[in-house]
């Protein structure tokens, strides 16, 4: 029987190689490639299934394309989410470059994570996107007044409140997002989809956010 599990870990198992394919073809190019991951609840399978592809991920930096400002081991963390999923088994060789700091709020760290960023092998091999049911990706969200700025600004990372989002949280700037060579949407469910689908019939960033990264182009992954 088909169920909805069964079809996302299907859609995880065909993100995963599609992202491994990436990763291996900018490999046989450049002696570092990047990898820009979201957080949340959608990606663990698929990053379960990517930890067990053969590449030579030693020569793979991974960073978050958002993150809660959150000690490293809390259960919120996006990155604890990827060293559990991702960075076991061949995986394990890969750098993880988080986007916090010691600093007690990320207004203050958002410098030192910004200095860390620019040390990577920008433009990313592949940037992985979420969506949340408000339209948000990585940290931009609706309500947040630091949006305008995440959407304009030059600077890899701002750091950016929503009354919506349960963390203060520190995300890649909308130009930072754009900054790579393939954009893929990882979402599962029907109320994302139609999520998706009004912002395919709009315009407005600001009311769904996710709207700045629909003409990447972006490879759309959706499963039930
Ligand atoms: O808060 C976040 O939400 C989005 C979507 O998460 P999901 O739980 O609905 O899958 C995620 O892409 C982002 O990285 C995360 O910080």
């Amino acid at each position: 029987m088909k169920t909805a599990d069964s079809g996302r870990e299907r859609l995880g198992a065909q993100l995963a190689e599609a992202a491994a394919a990436a990763l291996a073809a900018d490999l046989a190019s450049q002696p570092r490639v990047l990898l820009v991951l979201s957080g949340g609840t959608t990606p663990a399978p698929f990053l379960r299934r990517l930890a067990a592809q053969p590449l030579d991920w030693s020569r793979v930096d991974v960073t978050l394309a958002d993150e809660r400002w959150v000690d490293a081991d809390h259960p919120d963390s996006n990155a604890r989410l990827l060293r559990e999923t991702l960075l076991t088994g061949p995986a394990a060789a890969a750098t993880l470059h988080p986007l916090t700091s010691a600093h007690a709020t990320p207004e203050e760290g958002v410098a030192s994570v910004a200095e860390r960023l620019d040390t990577l092998p920008w433009p990313a091999s592949l940037v992985v996107l979420g969506m949340g049911g408000d339209g948000h990706t990585a940290s931009l969200f609706p309500d947040s007044l630091e949006l305008g700025l995440a959407l304009c600004s030059d600077e890899a990372v701002v750091a950016a409140r929503a009354p919506s989002a349960n963390h203060p949280r520190i995300t890649l700037s909308a130009a930072r997002l754009h900054a790579a060579r393939r954009h893929a949407l990882h979402i599962v469910g029907d109320a994302k989809r139609t999520v998706l689908a009004r912002a395919l019939a709009g315009d407005d960033v600001r009311e769904l956010p996710i709207r700045a990264f629909l003409s990447c182009p972006l490879a759309i992954y959706w499963a039930p």
